[in-house]
């Protein structure tokens, strides 16, 4: 029996890792409702993988409890087992196997029923028809990162890590990918990603985390991590530098940035019309010509840097 019964499919809370000495995760809490998708973000040996692994027990914290739809993970590692399934960054399928063998080969493993009609309704899913009776060695990244998580699939897992899905895929083949992963989400599982990408976390998750020297320095849906930032700009271009530096001083108090060599002027506001207004009409009223303007919200970019940076501060 699942110890909790509430809505969520993974909580994590407090969960600690050494390596050695070497502290990775120290104390991360975190929890993701059932059939959403979220999104861990971290930068290279952040740990990220080193929570994937403790949540699909394959590693033991050190303290800390984390639980997968009510099952504690160190406690009940089977009935985990049962609901999830593990997309990992090295591809977990046979070379010399096609396609269609693989699937089959791994759906008679699980003891499915009808591994053939489980494995061409996967083939057709992913795209992967045409290329299903060709040995693996011949197919392209993205086909074999397609191929791995259909495998992946058998079973239907509840909830699904991805390890950085996309990672070394090319521009075409991650947006595919990216495809995929809201078609899973669409279906109703529960999907954990890791990624280096703020752009995919942005594009896919409805909530996103950011791991940062071992905890969590930000939490929430992309919207509320931009709203963090209360602070948005107006970037002004002018097509003399002599607007430039007069929009510079009627501007000083905004602690407005110039560019001199794009003749741009960035003027911080807090990102509502009736200031950009106010700001616009003041140029106007001093005879300033605008040949451009444009509103620059935060970024999940400046999201993640601001943290970052605010963490390095605080431990300063
Ligand atoms: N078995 C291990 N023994 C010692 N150190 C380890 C071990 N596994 C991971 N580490 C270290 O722990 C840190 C976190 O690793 P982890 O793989 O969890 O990070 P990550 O965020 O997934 O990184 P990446 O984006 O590079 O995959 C890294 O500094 C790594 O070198």
């Amino acid at each position: 029996m699942p110890t909790t019964t509430n809505n969520l499919a993974i909580e994590v809370k407090g969960l600690k890792k050494a390596y050695k000495n070497v502290e990775v995760l120290r104390g991360v809490d975190f929890a993701v409702q059932k059939g959403s998708t979220f999104a861990l973000l971290g930068s290279n040996g952040a740990g990220k993988t080193t929570i994937i692994k403790t949540l699909a027990t394959l590693l033991q914290p050190d303290s800390g409890n984390a639980k997968i739809n009510g099952y504690d993970v160190s406690v009940q590692p089977e009935q985990v087992r049962n609901e999830i399934s593990l997309t990992g960054q090295s591809v977990t399928v046979d070379y010399i196997l096609s396609g269609r063998e693989n699937l089959r080969m791994m759906a008679k493993l699980r003891h499915l029923p009808n591994p053939d009609n489980q494995a061409d309704e996967l083939l057709r899913r992913f795209d992967l028809l045409d290329a299903a009776d060709r040995r693996i060695a011949t197919y392209s990244g993205g086909m074999c990162r397609r191929l791995d998580l259909a495998m992946s699939l058998l079973g239907n897992p509840r909830v699904i890590f991805l390890d950085e899905p996309t990672t070394g895929l090319d521009p075409q083949s991650r947006i595919a990918m990216w495809e995929i992963i809201k078609d899973l989400a669409k279906s109703g599982v529960t999907v954990f990603l890791t990624t280096q990408y703020l752009e995919e976390a942005d594009h896919l998750a409805d909530q996103i985390a950011i791991l940062h020297e071992g905890t969590i320095v930000a939490n929430g849906s992309p919207a509320e991590l931009k709203n963090l930032l209360p602070r948005g700009h107006l970037e002004l271009r002018f097509d003399h530098e002599a607007a430039l530096s007069k929009a510079r001083d009627l501007f000083i108090e905004y602690n407005a940035t110039a560019d001199e060599n794009n003749l741009t002027l960035s003027v911080i506001t807090d990102g509502t019309t009736k200031q950009m207004l106010k700001l616009l009409t003041k140029a106007a009223d001093a005879e300033i010509e605008i040949a451009e303007f444009a509103q620059k919200l935060p970024t999940l970019e400046d999201v993640f840097l601001t943290f970052v940076s605010n963490e390095k501060e605080r431990s300063l």
